[in-house]
């Protein structure tokens, strides 16, 4: 279980830039669930992501996962329990070391230093299945920089390398904002089948209603740092892109310009 409670995160605190992103955010989310995350700009999407990976600290408030408080979790375990892949495909990889340095480098999350990096026989045979059930051919490149590879390839490896180290908790953020469409429906299955088979909890923030309705067990939108929306089940089950969009509209009080960019 995900505990948000009261989460405050305030930037800039005391500053003339002072930024309430997060006023006393409620949030709790079961084991196994996949929520997608909708709201519009700076509405605190990528803080929460960014406070439950305990890279923000809240102002006020409390993030718990499995009971623990995120902020006392040391940094090794907490990155080897949340994965998180980024809308830059280029932010969760190091293009200068090879696909599969990145993927032993992924794997050793958490483990005591030096001893995770070895790539050993049985170690490349677990990277080349992993990487052949994308069915890009990736298992053949395993020595190739990761800089050769698209934007698309790159998500498609970060997903793989989130979950080599057997974490429980998934941080998507955007994470196909940036592919063609065509490669943002393939990561999105992949995102669906890995999420299905490893059964990580998972929040996926997202700007298009359709997958904030499609992907995913429940919908919550958030506005001005809070949670306005949140539905799973029949009552999901019944509302339509329109529908999110005229909330959208009501909550902005203004009209989007280009539907189309959250419809997509
Ligand atoms: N490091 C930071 N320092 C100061 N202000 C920040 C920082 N990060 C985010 N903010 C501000 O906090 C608010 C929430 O930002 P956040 O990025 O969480 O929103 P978001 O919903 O993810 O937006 P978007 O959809 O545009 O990515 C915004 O007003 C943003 O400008």
């Amino acid at each position: 279980m995900i505990r948000v409670t009261g989460l405050e995160i305030v930037y800039g605190r005391g500053t003339p830039l002072e930024k309430r992103a997060l006023s006393g955010l409620d949030l709790a989310i079961p084991d196994h669930q996949f929520v997608s995350v909708i709201g519009s700009n700076g509405a605190g999407k990528s803080t929460l992501l960014a406070a439950i990976a305990g890279d923000v600290l809240p102002t006020a408030g409390r993030i718990e996962i499995g009971g623990e408080d995120v902020g006392r979790v040391p940094a090794a375990r907490r990155a080897a329990r949340v994965a998180r892949v980024f809308q830059d495909p280029l932010a969760g990889s190091c293009g200068r070391l090879t696909i599969e340095e990145n993927l032993a480098l992924a794997a050793a999350r958490g483990m005591r230093r030096g001893f995770g990096l070895a790539l050993t026989r049985s170690r490349r045979h677990v990277f080349r299945d992993r990487l052949a059930e994308l069915g890009l051919g990736l298992e053949n490149r395993l020595e190739d920089e990761m800089a050769l590879l698209s934007g698309g390839q790159r998500q498609a490896i970060a997903l793989v390398m989130a979950t080599l180290a057997g974490a429980d908790v998934l941080l998507l953020d955007e994470h196909t904002a940036a592919l063609d469409p065509a490669m943002a429906e393939f990561v999105l299955d992949l995102t669906r089948r890995v999420v299905g088979e490893k059964r990580i909890t998972t929040l996926m923030v997202t700007h298009s209603m359709r997958q904030a309705l499609d992907m995913g067990d429940r919908t919550v939108m958030l506005h001005e740092g809070k949670v306005i929306l949140d539905v799973s089940g029949d009552e999901r089950h019944a509302l339509q892109v329109e529908d999110l969009i005229r909330m959208f509209r009501r909550v902005r009080g203004q009209d989007i310009d280009d539907d189309s960019l959250l419809i997509g």
